[in-house]
């Protein structure tokens, strides 16, 4: 729709552990598409490049410093009350103790059982990708 709030834009991280699994944590109940799992990440914000909000998101909620990471996929999606954009990366190289520093509930899971949490609409379309 023409007057429609522009898409919120986010930077979105996939991060695997030496074991293949792969990092979520579970959004907070009073969040947009709360109490439902997601990868980390979260705005871009003003004057900001995507790279730099990911790396930011991720030194935020997860600890880490993210040494490189490329491109996965760009998702569209419209929840009715909110449109977003996810810019999903995948994390190729971090340092750090990976750990989740805004009390959200968190956890390695392998990629097969993905499918098994509950995610936003938004995210199917990356797991998906990573099922493949
Ligand atoms: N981080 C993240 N957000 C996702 C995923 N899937 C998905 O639909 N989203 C949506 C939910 C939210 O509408 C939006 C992220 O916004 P957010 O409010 O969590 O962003 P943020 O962490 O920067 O929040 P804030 O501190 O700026 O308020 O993207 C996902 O896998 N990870
Ligand atoms: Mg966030």
């Amino acid at each position: 729709m023409a007057n429609s709030p522009k898409a919120v834009h986010v930077a979105v991280g996939v991060i695997n552990n030496a074991n293949g699994e792969i990092f979520i944590s579970k959004r907070h109940k009073d969040l947009h598409q709360g109490d439902k799992w997601e990868f980390p990440g979260g705005k871009v914000e003003a004057e900001e490049t995507v790279y730099d909000a990911l790396v930011r998101e991720l030194r935020e909620e997860c600890n880490i410093q993210v040494q490189s990471a490329s491109p996965l996929t760009v998702i569209h999606h419209n929840y009715g009350d909110k449109r977003v954009v996810l810019d999903v990366w995948r994390v190729i190289s971090f340092s750090g103790e990976i750990a989740q520093r805004e009390g959200q509930e968190w956890r390695w899971v392998p990629v097969y059982a993905l499918q098994a949490y509950q995610f936003p609409e938004a995210n199917e379309a990356i797991i998906d990708l990573l099922v493949d």
